[in-house]
């Protein structure tokens, strides 16, 4: 709300504009307002450069795998070398519960740095209850490393979460067949690695060139045998860097900004408040306002922040927006402002849901195909029929349990500014009963 007041206020009163205006120009407010944003991207401590580049990537993979040891192990190996700070097993998986059943229930969060690259690394559980944190916004990666036991080979969570990370829009991953400490005979490694490159191919990733690292994260968290320990951490890290791609970032990508709030100042025109989420736009910019059967193009005249006149707003801000010749009724809230071209209203996608179970303060009972919840996506709130994908066998009798992870097809009531990725969550009666990512668009307007 502290937002609201601030553009009305300043668009009325050219004189203060001007003086703002110069005062925005002035290094110092620069410099606030980008050290501003740096800390609050990302919540990481301040001890490492921030100069390379940073990408977010995680361990996937089947229950027992040896996620967390290898997660535990690579801060272990690069801390020898400066490029992090040692975090053990026991400071991953540090709930009671984690630790009474030996297993991960909610992702962690470490970070660590290699010659080229900043990595942010989410260690996800790995057991069937918990997948719910693929999808839920926690595990945001650009890239995976998937950790299968040479010992079981591949099981149901390692497709389950080649499957997801696929959904989710993780687009290269890096094998590492884990426990090979275990085991003698060099031809079980070699049908490991065989079956992983064609499970890869299965799932749409490239098993031809993904590459696979096989050692032993136990040896390499207890420094010994370094030739399936140490060793093997540091030829994957090397993956990573080399076969994971970097992310555009944020302010390289178009602008987009979703409309919070919309005022009209009389004399000024239509301003329209909001978080930009990302790319920059510059005073002059062509913009186009997309969603809720109005989609438009206009001139940005003006950009507000913190009482001041800018030139500029780029990701991370919280601004105002001066569309020229735009009545207030042309303007809502769920509608976004955004580069011209750079995103589409979309009225039908498929999804990729979780269900929240009653005790995370989801629904008590199941739901069936049609059902109808608030389907809210960055600041749109619309009515959504929900379908099972055609040719689901018994779609008419087919439940959706609390805790279950389905994929489904989205009927908007009036179009949103939506694309693979985009996440959304579902309430019903005030309460949030699901979230979900689009993992494909059916039908723009
Ligand atoms: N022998 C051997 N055991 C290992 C190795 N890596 C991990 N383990 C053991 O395997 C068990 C499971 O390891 P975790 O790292 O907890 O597995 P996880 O994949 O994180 O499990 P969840 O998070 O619960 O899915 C532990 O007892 C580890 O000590 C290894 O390289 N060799
Ligand atoms: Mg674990």
């Amino acid at each position: 709300m502290l937002q609201l007041a601030v553009p009305t206020a300043v668009f009325r009163c050219a004189s203060v504009r001007s003086s703002l205006a110069a005062a925005s120009r002035s290094s110092a407010w620069k410099l606030a307002r980008e050290s501003l944003n740096f800390t609050s991207r990302r919540g990481y401590a301040e001890v490492y450069s921030r100069a390379k580049p940073h990408m977010n990537i995680g361990t996937i993979g089947h229950v027992d795998h040896g996620k967390t040891t290898l997660t535990a192990a690579i801060t272990k190996v690069l801390s020898s070398q400066g490029g992090a700070k040692f975090t053990d097993y026991s400071q991953i998986d540090k709930a009671p519960e984690e630790k009474a059943r030996g297993i991960t229930i909610n992702s962690s969060h470490v970070e660590y740095e290699t010659a080229n690259r900043h990595y942010g690394h989410i260690d996800c559980p790995g057991h069937a209850d918990y997948i719910k944190n693929m999808i839920t916004g926690a595990a945001q990666m650009d890239g995976a490393i998937i950790v299968v036991s040479a010992t079981d080979g591949q099981m149901p969570q390692t497709r389950e979460h080649l499957l997801l990370a696929r959904q989710v829009g993780v687009k290269r991953l890096v094998v590492f067949i884990n426990k090979v400490d275990q085991i003698q005979d060099p031809e079980m490694l070699e049908l490991v690695d065989m079956e992983m490159r064609d499970l890869l191919s299965t799932y749409n990733f490239d098993g031809e060139n993904t590459p696979i690292i096989m050692g032993s994260a136990l040896a390499a968290l207890e420094g010994r045998s370094d030739d399936i320990g140490s060793k093997k951490i540091f030829e994957l890290v090397e993956a990573c860097d080399n076969w994971l791609e970097l992310p555009p970032r944020d302010l390289e990508k178009p602008f987009l900004m979703p409309v919070e709030d919309v005022f009209s100042i009389s004399g000024r025109g239509t301003v329209a408040t909001g978080r930009v989420e990302r790319g920059v736009a510059n005073k002059g910019d062509d913009v186009e306002i997309v969603g809720l059967g109005n989609t438009f193009k206009t001139t940005l005249t003006g950009i507000e922040m913190f009482h001041k006149e800018l030139d500029r707003g780029e990701a991370g801000d919280n601004m105002g927006c001066l569309l020229r010749g735009v009545k207030r009724e042309q303007l809502r809230r769920g509608q976004v402002i955004v580069a011209p071209g750079s995103i589409k209203a979309v009225k039908k996608f498929q999804a990729q849901i979780y269900v929240l179970t009653k005790d995370e303060g989801g629904r008590y009972t199941p739901f069936m195909s049609n059902y109808r919840p608030q389907l809210f996506l960055r600041t749109a709130d619309i009515t959504v029929s929900l379908t099972f994908p055609e040719g689901t066998p018994d779609a008419a009798e087919k439940m959706v349990m609390p805790g279950d992870n389905v994929e489904m097809v989205c009927e908007l009531v009036h179009d949103v500014a939506a694309e693979e990725g985009s996440r959304f969550t579902l309430r019903e009666g005030g309460k949030t009963i699901g979230t979900g990512i689009v993992t494909k668009v059916i039908e723009t307007a």
